[in-house]
């Protein structure tokens, strides 16, 4: 027995409202046409935003990156592929903790299992990792959706079997939503008390949070915070930390063979160095995030969630810690180092696309970096922001997709309506792989965003892998750097997307000095082809 489309589709709607989503994401299909009708209700109700986009894979990161940067959004589309087109977005949602919800239209139950049009088994689509809620009647409806309680740090998946006639015949007016008050995460209980005095150095990986960072300044220990942490802010986060552990001990007074201890939070997952010394047998691994959270891929001793310094131990002036201090000092001599790498360097290099980036991120502003080379050369050039100035730094670095990129900065620049600025900072073909989230049509919510593309024609990542030595040299273009000689000014001419380009540093510095206002393309061109040399030359690189 189905329910009446309409009936169900408001009462969808109406269960979202309750449940604090105020951003929905349509991809337009016929099956999904009762939701679609409803959701245009509610808009013109002024109690929902709507959105439409032709591709189902833009579809669902617009909605991610909406997630991500505070809002509460839902994405829905037809039955058959279309819902396929959803898994990328909803799997970095499960690896990234992020509430996605997902509104499969589907046909009614009598027709599950043949080969009528667009049927395909929905339920149980996005694998074990995404359980599915199958409704076909209003009571089928989960009660309030766990966001308006503690919320959601997961995809939730309804898929809606919806059955002719699938067009309403009124106009409707949801019932004004109660406003669900967030319900800030509880403070973490007081965690145990640790040992300033032990030599420890704090990991910070996407979507950390400040804790760390507060845990760094407290011991007076040294932070290695990703880009995306949440912590790469204060006089503890080091910039080239990454550089410091590759060097290992072969530098003068290295503490990197000191170190005994290392707290973790978030999902760190940029550099190799930072893996090797999260698995070193003489190395204790403290987890500071919830056991639930991650499951890691090294050993943990301990979760130690609002884990404090020993008071007893603790240092009279933490930031005059000597262990700190042999950290900062090796951090300053290579970065100068590093900087005078670069200003040798003829051409503008992608390091330096990535620093001129860092510092237009002005207080207040957001700043959605790609994955591969662009968040790397990020975190070699971010010096730590001041503290408290509400810059959001964010990737999705669950699984590091280079899909959809361009469609979670434009969520996620939307959604943060208050920043002061928002630029994204993808490679080229990270932005040639979500290119359709370019396409926006005459009525669609506009973001100010400027997109910064370091247009190196491939993927240079490679060229720094096993799979950029010289002995692949005859295979490496066509098999991993995948060079396309793209016109990304005509691209963007097709898409009516205002284009800049940008050949050196000045005139990169003077682009992001001028944005346009809306949505724009900033193209900076930049060579590969010293790429592996350049990138050996850096990881060489030692404070003396
Ligand atoms: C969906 C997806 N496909 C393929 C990959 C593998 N991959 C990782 S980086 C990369 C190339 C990225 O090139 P670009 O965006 O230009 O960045 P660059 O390293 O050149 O700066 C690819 C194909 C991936 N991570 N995700
Ligand atoms: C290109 C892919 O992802 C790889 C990107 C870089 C990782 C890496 O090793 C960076 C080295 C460093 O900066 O220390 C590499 C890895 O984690 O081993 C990733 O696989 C890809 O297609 O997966
Ligand atoms: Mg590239």
């Amino acid at each position: 027995m189905t329910a009446d489309a309409t009936a169900l589709a408001r009462a969808t709607i109406e269960l979202l409202l309750r449940s604090g989503v105020r951003e929905l994401v349509l991809a337009p299909g016929s099956r999904n046409a009762p939701l679609a009708f409803a959701a245009a209700d509610a808009a013109e109700a002024g109690v929902l935003r709507l959105h439409t986009r032709i591709d189902e894979r833009s579809a669902a990161f617009l909605a991610l990156g909406l997630t991500r940067a505070g809002a509460r959004a839902a994405v829905t589309c037809t039955s058959g592929t279309a819902v396929a087109n959803l898994h990328p977005a909803v799997l970095e949602a499960v690896h990234a903790g992020v509430g996605l919800v997902v509104l499969s239209a589907d046909r009614p139950t009598r027709l599950a299992g043949t080969s009528a049009n667009q049927t395909t088994e929905q339920p149980g689509i996005f694998g074990p990792l995404v359980p599915t809620r199958d409704v076909a009647v209003i009571g089928d409806l989960p009660d309030l959706l766990p966001w308006a309680r503690v919320g959601l740090d997961a995809p939730v998946h309804l898929n809606l079997r919806f059955d002719d006639p699938l067009t309403p015949t009124d106009r409707w007016t949801p019932a004004p939503p109660a406003a669900v008050a967030d319900q800030l995460a509880p403070a973490p209980a007081e965690g145990p008390l640790l040992d300033p005095s032990v030599p420890t150095v704090v990991v910070a990986g996407d979507d950390a949070g400040p804790p760390p960072r507060r845990l760094a300044e407290a011991a007076g220990w040294p932070l290695f915070a990703e880009p995306s942490s949440g912590s790469r802010t204060g006089r503890n986060a080091l910039r080239c930390y990454r550089l410091l552990l590759g060097a290992g001990e072969e530098w003068a007074d290295s503490p990197v063979g000191e170190i005994r201890r290392v707290v973790v939070a978030g999902h760190p997952t940029l550099s190799r160095p930072v893996q090797r010394l999260l698995a070193r047998p003489d190395v204790e691994v403290l987890d500071l995030d919830d056991a639930g959270r991650f499951a890691r891929p090294f050993a943990v001793s301990a979760h130690v969630r609002g884990a404090r310094v020993d008071p007893d131990a603790a240092l009279p002036d933490p930031d005059a810690s000597p262990w700190l201090a042999r950290w900062r000092e090796a951090d300053r001599a290579v970065a100068r180092r590093l900087d005078a790498l670069l200003a040798a360097e003829p051409a503008l290099t992608p390091w330096e696309v990535a620093g001129a980036v860092a510092r237009a991120v002005e207080p207040g502003a957001l700043l959605v970096v790609g994955p591969s080379s662009p968040i790397r050369d990020l975190d070699l050039m971010l010096h730590g922001y001041e503290v408290g100035a509400r810059r959001k730094v964010m990737a999705n670095r669950g699984l590091a997709g280079i899909d959809g990129v361009l469609s979670t900065a434009i969520g996620a620049a939307l959604a943060r309506s208050h920043s002061t600025r928002a630029i994204a900072l993808v490679g080229d073909v990270t932005f040639l792989h979500d290119a359709g989230g370019l396409v926006l049509g005459p009525d669609e919510p506009r973001p100010d965003l400027t997109i910064v593309v370091a247009n190196d024609d491939g993927g240079s990542i490679f060229a720094t892998l096993e799979q950029g030595d010289p002995r692949y040299g005859d295979r490496f273009e066509r098999l991993f750097a995948t060079p396309h000689g793209v016109d990304l000014a005509s691209l963007c001419a097709a898409t009516r997307t205002p284009y800049a380009r940008a050949e050196s540093l000045p005139e990169l510095e003077q682009l992001l000095a001028s944005p346009n206002g809306g949505l724009e393309v900033v193209e900076a061109r930049i060579g590969r082809a010293d790429r592996r040399e350049l990138d050996a030359r850096i990881r060489a690189l030692t404070p003396g």
